[in-house]
């Protein structure tokens, strides 16, 4: 059996797969540790995992002018210093991190300790955190296609996004029903990530009477602190009832994705991923302020795919529009879920356990012989 410290926190985009990889380690018996962040998206995802062993480390992002740099060397050094405490503590064989703020210390830790270091990126525009561990690095996970410069091939992997078991492509009906929702005619979803999407929510809210009108009913995941759950009412076509249902997170996200006719959604890597095992045709609005623009390398990617289409948020006024052409285009719908279906990668956790453990026995090997020659 062996033993694995994962940082994952801080974003539902960098928990999801840890989530993921831990969950196929541990049913295989091996044990592993999670590290997240205090961040309440991080308590509401982890909600439903009490099978996984959890523990919150404090941390910030690398962000903003002087004040905040200085407060990010300061959070830096101490998760440095409270890494090498856990590290002695656990004595695991292989740390894995999914970049963001919570892997800079562990991984600096476990690499003084000679501890092996895998990486994953889920980006298709590499992450600071990434840039600067990839060194440390005997593994590094890539999406398809991506390079970074500096690591040597042999120690690179194409294995894709880890996607939640629970996350699976469902039936429309089913789905709606689970949510506890009546959908007349067509539903859009909208996803706006972990954090949900200001822009996205306020675009819901001026526009659903439109939507209503063309048969259009919505499920919009706001994003915590942004609204409370709710229900908005119009009169569809033929008198019927539409309605736009407003929750804050949800832990249905299967349900949510496979309930859709089209998703208008951020373009984090996780909702992608999520998407594409979901097989829902999609408009992706990638955040404009996101680190290195990686939100728009990762839509174009997917719009370049032909599973689905890349819009600005500079052009969101042209979505209400976009959104009643696509959702009643048959054809186009079709082509898209059929090129979802040729991108899904359903083994990636388990290809990436697979290579986790092949690298802990290969240290296990490594340390036996190392034992016998001193003796
Ligand atoms: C603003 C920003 O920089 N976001 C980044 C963040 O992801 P961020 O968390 O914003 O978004 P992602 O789309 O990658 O992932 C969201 C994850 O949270 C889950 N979820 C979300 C809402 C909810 O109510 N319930 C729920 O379970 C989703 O199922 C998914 O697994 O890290 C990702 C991975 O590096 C990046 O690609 C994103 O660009």
């Amino acid at each position: 059996m062996s033993k694995i410290i994962i940082a994952c926190g801080g974003t539902g985009g960098h928990l999801a797969p840890g989530i993921a990889v831990a969950e196929v380690l541990q049913e295989r018996g091996h044990e592993c540790l999670l590290l997240i962040s205090h961040k309440q998206v991080d308590s509401a995802l982890v909600e439903k995992y009490s099978h996984l062993d959890f523990i919150k480390t404090p941390g910030r992002a690398f962000s903003g002018g002087l004040v905040q740099r200085l407060a990010f060397l300061a959070s830096l050094v101490s998760s440095f210093f409270a890494s090498r405490r856990m590290l002695r503590e656990r004595d695991p064989d292989l740390v894995l991190l999914f970049g963001g703020f919570l892997s800079l210390g562990l991984g600096l830790a476990a690499q003084i300790k000679g501890i092996p270091v895998a990486l994953h990126e889920a980006n298709c525009q590499p992450g600071k955190a990434v840039r600067l561990i990839k060194h440390l690095s005997t593994r590094v996970y890539l999406p398809d296609g991506v390079r970074l410069r500096g690591v040597p091939p042999e120690c690179i992997r194409y294995f894709g996004y880890p996607v939640r078991k629970e996350i699976k492509h469902a039936l429309k009906a089913d789905a709606w029903k689970r949510l506890k929702i009546k959908v007349p005619n067509k539903l859009l979803v909208i996803l706006g990530g972990s954090q949900g999407a200001t822009a996205l929510n306020h675009w819901v809210t001026h526009n659903f009477e439109k939507l209503a009108k063309a048969g259009i009913s919505v499920y919009c995941v706001t994003g915590l602190g942004n609204s409370s759950a709710s229900t908005i009412h119009e009169i569809g076509k033929g008198g019927v009832d539409v309605t736009a249902t407003l929750v804050p997170f949800s832990g249905q996200m299967g349900d949510v994705i496979s309930a859709a006719d089209l998703v208008v959604s951020r373009a984090g890597a996780g909702s992608i991923a999520e998407i594409i095992r979901c097989r829902a045709p999609s408009i992706l609005i990638p955040y404009p302020y996101a680190a290195d623009n990686h939100q728009h390398a990762n839509a174009l990617a997917h719009e370049q795919h032909g599973a689905g289409v890349l819009l600005p948020q500079d052009q969101l006024n042209d979505l209400t529009a976009e959104v009643i052409e696509l959702m009643f285009n048959d054809w186009l719908l079709g082509k898209f879920k059929s090129n979802l279906e040729r991108l899904d990668r359903f083994e990636s956790s388990e290809r990436i356990a697979d290579d986790l453990i092949a690298l802990c026995d290969a240290r296990s090997i490594a340390n036996a012989q190392k034992l016998e020659r001193v003796t």
